[in-house]
C-alpha cells in the first residue's frame, strides 16, 4: 500500500515553492510555509491568498479553492517548528548547491526518520545532494515546472538510494494535484531541462550568428514545431513525420555544422533497417501502421483547435503595462 501523505511542508515559499503549496493545499493537505524567515513566510502567504482569489475568479482556480488554501495553507515560523508533524517536505529553496546542501541538512534534523525529502531542483543530480543527508532513502527529487499550478508534467527522480515506497508516496502526492508524472534518470538537467537548454543554446546561437532576430525564432519556434509540442514529444512527431525525412536532414545539417548535427545512432539503425516510423509500421513509438488514419484525425482536429484557442487568447501581450 502507498504511505500517505497528510500534511507538509514547502521549504522555500517563493515563484516555485508558492504554486508546489497552492497545488498540494487544494488536493486537501495541510501545507507549512516556510521560507528564510518567518516573515517572508506569512508574507508569501497573504500572496498566495490574493493570487488565488483572483485566479478564482477568473475561473483559473475551481469555485472554493480560495476557502481551501485559507484553511489548509499555513505560514509556520520555520522547519524546527513543524518539523515533527509533516510526512513530506519539498525543498523550494533557490538553485545554490550550497545553500541546497545546508537547507536539506536542517530539514533533515526538524523532521521524523520516516518524512520524505523532496528537492525541487531543476539540473543538480540527487547522486550530488544525497550523501549530504543521513538517511538518503527518502530523499528524491520531485521536479515541478513553471507555473506550477497550471503546467501538468512533474518529473520523479529517484537516487541511487531511494526506497521504492517514498517514490510511489511521491507520484501520488502529486498525481493527486492533476499531475502527469514521468520517472526520469539522475543525470543534470534530468529530461526537461537537458532538452530545453539545448534547443535554448542553439537558439542563442541562431541570433548571434545574425540569422534571425529573437522574435523571428519565437515567431518560428511556437508556430511550427513548438505548435506541435504542445501536443506530441518529439518521438511521436518523428515517427509521423517519417524516420527517413529526418535522417535525410540531418545529412544535410551535418555537412553544415559538422558531426554535431549527424544522424543519431538509434535513428540511422532503424532507418537502414527498413523501419520509417509510421509509414511502415514501428518507429520509435511501435506505431502500427493501422493508427495513421486515426492519428491523422487526432492530429489535424486537435491543431485545429489550438489554433482557435491561439486566436482566442490573441498574441502574447509582450509590450503591456499592469493598470
Ligand atoms: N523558476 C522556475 O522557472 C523554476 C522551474 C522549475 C524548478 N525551479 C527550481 O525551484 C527552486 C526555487 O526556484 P524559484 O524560482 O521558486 O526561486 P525563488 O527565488 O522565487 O524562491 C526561493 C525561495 O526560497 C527562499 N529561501 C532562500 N533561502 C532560504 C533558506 N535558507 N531557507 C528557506 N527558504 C529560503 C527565498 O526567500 C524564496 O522565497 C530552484 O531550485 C529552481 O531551480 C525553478
Amino acid at each position: 500500500m502507498t504511505r500517505k501523505i497528510e500534511t507538509l511542508a514547502v521549504v522555500g515559499s517563493g515563484y516555485m515553492g508558492g504554486g508546489i503549496a497552492q497545488s498540494l493545499a487544494l488536493t486537501g493537505c495541510t501545507v507549512y510555509l516556510t521560507d528564510a524567515d518567518a516573515q517572508r513566510a506569512r508574507d508569501s502567504h497573504a500572496r498566495l491568498l490574493r493570487e488565488a482569489e483572483a485566479f478564482e475568479s477568473a475561473g483559473l482556480f475551481p469555485a472554493g479553492s480560495t476557502a481551501t488554501l485559507k484553511e489548509k495553507l499555513i505560514a509556520a515560523e520555520s522547519i524546527e517548528a513543524i518539523g515533527q508533524r509533516v510526512d513530506y517536505v519539498a525543498e523550494v529553496v533557490p538553485e545554490n548547491l550550497e545553500l541546497k546542501l545546508d537547507v536539506l541538512k536542517r530539514i533533515e534534523a526538524a523532521v521524523r526518520p520516516d518524512c520524505i525529502i523532496a528537492t525541487n531542483t531543476s539540473a543538480i543530480p540527487i547522486k550530488t545532494m544525497a550523501p549530504s543527508l543521513q538517511h538518503p532513502s527518502r530523499f528524491l527529487g520531485v521536479h515541478w515546472m513553471n507555473p506550477a499550478p497550471f503546467v501538468p508534467a512533474v518529473e520523479i527522480i529517484p537516487g541511487a538510494d531511494t526506497s521504492e515506497d517514498v517514490v510511489a508516496a511521491s507520484e501520488a502526492l502529486v498525481q493527486a494535484a492533476g499531475k502527469v508524472t514521468a520517472r526520469v534518470a539522475d543525470v543534470a538537467g534530468f529530461v526537461a531541462n537537458r532538452l530545453q537548454f539545448a534547443l535554448f543554446k542553439e537558439a542563442v546561437a541562431v541570433v548571434e550568428e545574425g540569422l534571425a532576430t529573437p522574435e523571428d525564432v519565437d515567431k518560428v519556434v511556437s508556430n511550427s514545431f513548438g505548435f506541435r509540442l504542445a501536443l506530441f514529444g518529439p518521438f511521436a512527431i518523428a515517427d509521423m513525420a517519417g524516420l527517413d525525412v529526418y535522417a535525410a536532414s540531418y545529412g544535410s545539417l551535418e555537412r553544415q555544422y559538422g558531426p554535431r548535427f549527424s544522424v543519431p545512432a538509434g535513428l540511422k539503425q532503424r532507418v537502414d533497417q527498413g523501419d520509417l516510423g509510421l509509414k511502415t509500421g514501428g518507429g520509435f513509438l511501435g506505431l502500427p501502421p493501422s493508427c495513421a488514419q486515426p492519428l491523422a484525425a487526432y492530429r489535424n482536429k486537435a491543431y485545429q483547435r489550438l489554433m482557435q484557442l491561439r486566436q482566442e487568447l490573441g498574441e502574447p501581450p509582450f509590450g503591456a503595462s499592469e493598470g
